[in-house]
């Protein structure tokens, strides 16, 4: 798994690979610049624009004149506007610096006018991970200008200003696309700092995931390569049992679209048997909305045992405390809780004893709120679901852009799919739905909230590819196949 480490960790971290490879400093460097530049001409081949390099004095700054150079090898023309000399800056920074070659156009900060191009690129190298201060002086003053600029905007690394690990003071650049080296900087996934990143590129410079476990084990980013090994597998004798059997319990007093949505989710992400307990206003819209689930009456429920998974809450409705407490008590595996049966839970915190462990909870920002009181901001709120998790020994899905999963162990992990699209009615009941069906195929609970968030947000992504803003909790679950043939999972 890629973990994400602190700021502050960056520079031993380097220390350590280069030692380990025998290679030098400045080759890393050039490892991240390549790799940054690969990114830069996936959007601007072609491009007549004029480019701007703004460096500082640091390795941020180094990575901008080796990333000058290689945009400008490639016949491009190119501008580097520096704002120290070169006594003040990094050792890397200098060997970068004399390697520019003779067409680049350096600019030090006291001859710049400030009259740049409207219609130009402009890439962000003037601080990394390492700013330790707010902005101030002449990098304010071009932080400030940059930004009532309608040009390109890219930043390296991260955007200048951002600390690496904690909320952002005073000014910071605002840039349309930021390539972040290795791992996303952890203040980079601040739903606060969501104008200055615009679109977020992790840029690998070939640093092994178990190296950087060796820093830091607490915070991961999902990948790809994390959802083969987590996924089961199925056989050819495999029958629908061993799919499993699942229960999902909402729908009430006219809600039945939320917990029907669950259930096409669950049978998209492919449970055996799905079973809806709902009342009897969703009977009709579940039979012509979803013919492959099965609608059960409460009344007539004999034994919770027949159940692999149970999922509750989408369309409950303010159903009586002593009807989920009943539920929670008989049935005793990991659930799945969200919407209504988590504001139940917040209004009845009695509730929280008879919860199975390793249960999962859903909640989006405002249940969450409601569940464990307000926020400051993300940095508050990330640790308190770290807390509620470890406290309670649940999972805890924290949803939004980059959906934090808290474990019962504290580590957290960072969804790295999704999209703005999927911020639509439903697409959280769609989520239970998948949740519900892993845990009911037999994933243990964080496999099922690492495949399910992951899956999910791959699916709305898909969706989205056709549908844009149009795109509805319907189309994310007409998506999930896709999701599970393009990871090659059977
Ligand atoms: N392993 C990796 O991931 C790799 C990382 N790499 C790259 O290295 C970057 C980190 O580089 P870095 O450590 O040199 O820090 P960086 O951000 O350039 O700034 C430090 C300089 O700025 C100064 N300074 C600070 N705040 C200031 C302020 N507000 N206003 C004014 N000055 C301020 C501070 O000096 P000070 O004034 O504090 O003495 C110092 O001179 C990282 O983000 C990535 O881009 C890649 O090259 C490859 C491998
Ligand atoms: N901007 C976004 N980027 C990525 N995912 C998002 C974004 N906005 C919403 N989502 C995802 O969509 C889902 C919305 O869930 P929720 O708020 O519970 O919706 P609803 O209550 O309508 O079902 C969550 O899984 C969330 O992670
Ligand atoms: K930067």
């Amino acid at each position: 798994m890629l973990s994400i480490l602190s700021g502050n960790q960056v520079a031993k971290l380097d220390k350590a690979y280069i030692q380990s490879e025998n290679i030098s400093s400045w080759e890393l460097m050039e490892r991240a610049a390549l790799s940054f530049v690969r990114d830069f001409f996936k959007r601007f081949q072609n491009s007549k624009k004029k480019i701007f390099v703004f460096v500082g004095p640091g390795n941020n700054g180094g990575d901008g004149l080796a990333i000058a150079r290689l945009i400008a090898d490639r016949g491009y023309k190119v501008s580097v506007i520096t704002f120290s000399e070169k006594e003040k800056c990094s050792k890397d920074y200098v060997i970068n610096f004399e390697k520019l070659p003779e067409n680049t156009g350096v600019i030090l900060e006291k001859d710049f006018n400030y009259e740049l191009a409207e219609d130009g690129i402009v890439i962000d190298a003037l601080f990394g991970v390492g700013i330790n201060r707010p902005l101030e002086g002449v990098f304010l003053k071009a932080v400030k200008r940059l930004n009532e600029l309608h040009a390109n905007k890219i930043a390296v690394d991260i955007p200048s200003g951002l600390p690496a690990d904690e909320l952002v003071e005073g000014e910071a650049f605002l840039a349309e696309l930021t390539v972040s080296f290795q791992f996303p900087k952890f203040s980079l996934l601040f739903p606060e700092h969501a104008k200055y990143i615009g679109e977020l590129l992790v840029a690998s410079i070939g640093i092994p995931e178990d190296f950087l476990m060796k820093f830091e084990r607490r915070r991961f980013f999902m990948q790809e390569s994390d959802m083969l090994p987590r996924h089961k597998k199925f056989h050819a004798f495999s029958h629908k049992g061993d799919f499993g059997r699942i229960l999902l319990i909402g729908g009430r007093r006219g809600k039945a679209g939320a917990i029907i949505l669950s259930a096409r989710a669950a049978l998209r992400t492919g449970s055996g048997l799905v079973h809806v307990w709902a009342d009897d206003s969703a009977v009709i819209p579940l039979h012509n909305n979803c013919i492959e689930a099965m609608y059960l009456d409460g009344e007539k429920l004999v034994s919770m045992d027949d159940f692999d998974a149970l999922g509750i809450g989408p369309g409950l409705g303010q159903v009586d405390v002593s009807e989920l407490e009943g539920i929670l008590k008989s049935f005793r595996k990991p659930l799945v809780l969200d919407a209504d049966a988590l504001n139940l839970l917040s209004e009845n915190p009695q509730l929280w004893a008879n919860l199975p462990e390793n249960s999962i909870l859903t909640p989006h920002l405002k249940e969450f709120e409601r569940i464990s009181g307000k926020a400051k901001n993300q940095m508050e709120r990330l640790e308190k679901a770290r807390s509620l998790a470890s406290d309670n020994k649940v999972y805890l899905v924290l949803k939004g852009a980059f959906t934090c999963v808290s474990a019962p162990d504290g580590t957290q992990y960072f969804n790295s799919t999704g999209n703005k699209h999927m911020a639509t009615a439903g697409s959280g009941d769609v989520l239970t739905g998948m949740l519900t069906a892993m845990l009911g195929q037999g994933y243990s609970p964080l496999d099922a909230c690492l495949c399910a968030v992951f899956h999910h947000g791959l699916a709305g992504q898909v969706a989205s590819k056709t549908k844009g803003r149009g795109t509805i909790a319907s189309d994310i679950i007409e998506s999930i196949p896709q999701t599970f043939l393009d990871l090659g999972i059977d």
